[in-house]
């Protein structure tokens, strides 16, 4: 119990202040809670004594009155710090999460699905938002109460005050015992936390998938047993808490009662003042009272716990070197030398050795699966290379810190993420502080103007999330104005292929012929036009470099180029469009 509450100690970092001041102003609330008794022993007081005096009861009321008002002031300062605290936990520790998320290598993702994360960010954080500082404080408080209650008793009669005692470890044995039973039950019920999310997403994002196949039985399916999972576990988890909740209380109660009798005994055998024999006797219902709510915390201390695991497996998430400084290349070419390069355990790059001069362009082309775009993404460091090296201006990437490599680099794929923002702010994505004329004109070479103007708010309009109220043609030209607006010196350029009709094709090429001028290309390329053109052609087959040159040189010799090029290999899954 006590490492489950230090590492929620721990984990509140910066928030540990506003934790502090809660406890303090929960103690405080119970010393104010203890006025009331010491209200009621004036009076009792009295009573035995038989004093026809008005002192006490005045004593009585003004101790009542401070008790009331300091409560409820002391009690809403420290919610109002527990709330403050777990707000503020909650969200550095979003904020951490989305700053190492831009360090962890892509192949993460593939581990870790997006449920996980996402199960952390939403429904874990939540849990520590809403629970933690509050377990956290009324445990604590709890404790220390119960225990300056203690003293009390013992002031009354240091026999009872050991009949206290005794209930109180009783209730902290087998409340220990329950924490040691949930420790395996506690992360399966937060796995079906993750897994109901994982579900969740799965079928919202498929769902197209799913009713065009007329699934949507299979997809609730899944959905159902990741439900029940959840309940069970759940349940699972209450049920082995009832028990031991039933026996910790049967504990106190029989503890309270040993008090009431043992005053009584105590009293009829004269050993014990009136006054203080009726104190023990109400102190009776008041003693247990703090530990009992301190005890129901503990039930939820170790789901908090595995909720802070969770959040610190995320923590341990890869990170890419970042040793690197901020380096600005003259020139920029780029070589792999030797370079190697495995998803897991599988490798899918061989020894690949290539030069790519500044300002050239070259051409990518190769059969689905071989290793194109994975060849692109270990210059934009996406993943880190097995062995080898990849060298942008003459400096590995490694040595570069992740920004200023990206700045020399924009990448334009054929599956365009836009968010779910106005268009302004799409295009200005790389370059925040880029002004509304720079955009447009951004947006002018991209040859997007036009439909942008066209639509009701121009470039305020809002866009779905992933773009899905624009075409897959706008969507790409409003990435390549991006990129334009960017102006990185290296291109990495995945060609639109033939899901772009004529007409968005057409000015997606313009747009692309004026992004790429002047710069360093690589462009993953399916059109015969583009091939042709390109300074230099890369044809990649099984994670091998096996043909380099250009166009002219390569149509003569014997190979897989020339055959590709004239239809011969057609069939096998990698064509090259005409145009
Ligand atoms: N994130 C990943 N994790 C594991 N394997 C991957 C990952 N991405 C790609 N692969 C595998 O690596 C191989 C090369 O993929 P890559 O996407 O580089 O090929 P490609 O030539 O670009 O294919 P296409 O033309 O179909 O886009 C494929 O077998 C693919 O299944």
């Amino acid at each position: 119990m006590i490492e489950a509450l230090k590492r929620i100690w721990d984990f509140s970092g910066k928030e540990r202040g506003n934790i502090n001041k809660s406890i303090a102003f929960c103690f405080l609330n119970a010393v104010f809670h203890m006025f009331q008794v010491g209200a009621i022993y004036f009076v009792v007081l009295a009573l035995v004594d038989g004093t026809d005096s008005l002192a006490p009861a005045l004593l009585a009321i003004v101790l009542m009155l401070l008790s009331i008002i300091g409560g409820a002031a002391t009690k809403s300062v420290s919610q109002l710090q527990q709330t403050h605290a777990g707000y503020f936990m909650a969200a550095n520790s979003r904020i951490g999460i989305a700053d190492r998320l831009k360090s962890v290598p892509m192949g993460y993702f593939n581990d870790n699905s997006l449920g996980e994360i996402t199960g952390v960010s939403t429904t874990t954080l939540d849990n520590i938002e809403t629970i933690a500082p509050r377990v956290l404080v009324m445990v604590l408080s709890g404790f220390i109460t119960t225990a300056v209650f203690l003293v009390m008793v013992f002031s009354f009669d240091w026999r009872i005050g050991l009949i206290v005692l005794t209930g109180v470890l009783l209730y902290l044995l087998i409340t220990s015992k329950m924490q040691k039973k949930s420790i395996a039950l506690a992360p399966l019920r937060q796995k079906s936390e993750t897994v109901l999310v994982e579900a969740v997403l799965e079928y919202v994002q498929g769902m197209s998938v799913v009713k065009s196949f007329n699934l949507t039985g299979r997809g609730d399916k899944t959905v159902q047993d990741a439900l029940e999972f959840n309940r069970k576990s759940n349940s699972d988890l209450e049920k082995l808490f009832t028990p031991y909740v039933m026996v910790q209380g049967a504990a106190l109660q029989i503890a309270g009662v040993c008090m009431m009798l043992a005053s009584a005994g105590f009293f009829l055998a004269e050993t014990i003042h009136a006054a203080n024999a009726l104190m023990v006797v109400i102190m009776s219902f008041l003693v247990f009272a703090q530990i009992e709510s301190a005890g129901s915390s503990l039930s939820i201390l170790r789901v908090v716990t595995s909720c802070i695991e969770k959040v610190e497996e995320l923590d341990s998430m890869p990170q890419m070197d970042e040793r690197g400084e901020s380096l600005k290349p003259v020139s920029h070419d780029i070589n792999f030398e030797n370079v190697s390069f495995s998803y897991e355990k599988r490798e899918i790059l061989h020894e690949i050795n290539l030069t790519i001069p500044n300002k050239t362009t070259t051409a990518v082309i190769g059969p689905s699966g071989s290793g194109k775009t994975t060849l692109c993404s270990l210059i934009a460091r996406f993943w880190d290379v097995d062995s080898g090296s990849v060298k942008v201006g003459g400096r590995d990437v490694r040595d570069y810190t992740l920004e200023s490599l990206m700045d020399q680099i924009s990448v334009v794929f054929q599956n365009v993420y836009l968010f779910a923002d106005t268009i302004e702010n799409n295009i200005k994505f790389g370059c925040p502080d880029a002004t509304r004329e720079q955009v447009i004109e951004a947006a002018r070479k991209a040859c997007c103007d036009d439909f942008i103007e066209a639509l009701p708010d121009g470039y305020n309009t809002l866009i779905g999330e992933g773009g899905a109220s624009l075409s897959g043609g706008e969507r790409q030209r409003i990435s390549i104005a991006r990129a334009m607006l960017k102006d990185a010196p290296i291109i990495i350029l995945d060609e639109a292929t033939a899901n772009v009709d004529p007409e968005n094709e057409d000015r997606l090429q313009k747009a692309i012929e004026e992004l790429t001028r002047n710069k360093t290309i690589i462009m993953i390329a399916h059109r015969l036009k583009t091939v042709r053109n390109a300074d230099q052609i890369l044809v990649i087959d099984g994670g091998c470099i096996v043909q380099k040159g250009r166009h002219e040189e390569l149509i003569e010799q014997p190979g897989i180029y020339a055959d590709f090029v004239t239809g011969r290999k057609e069939s096998i899954g990698w064509k090259l469009s005409a145009v």
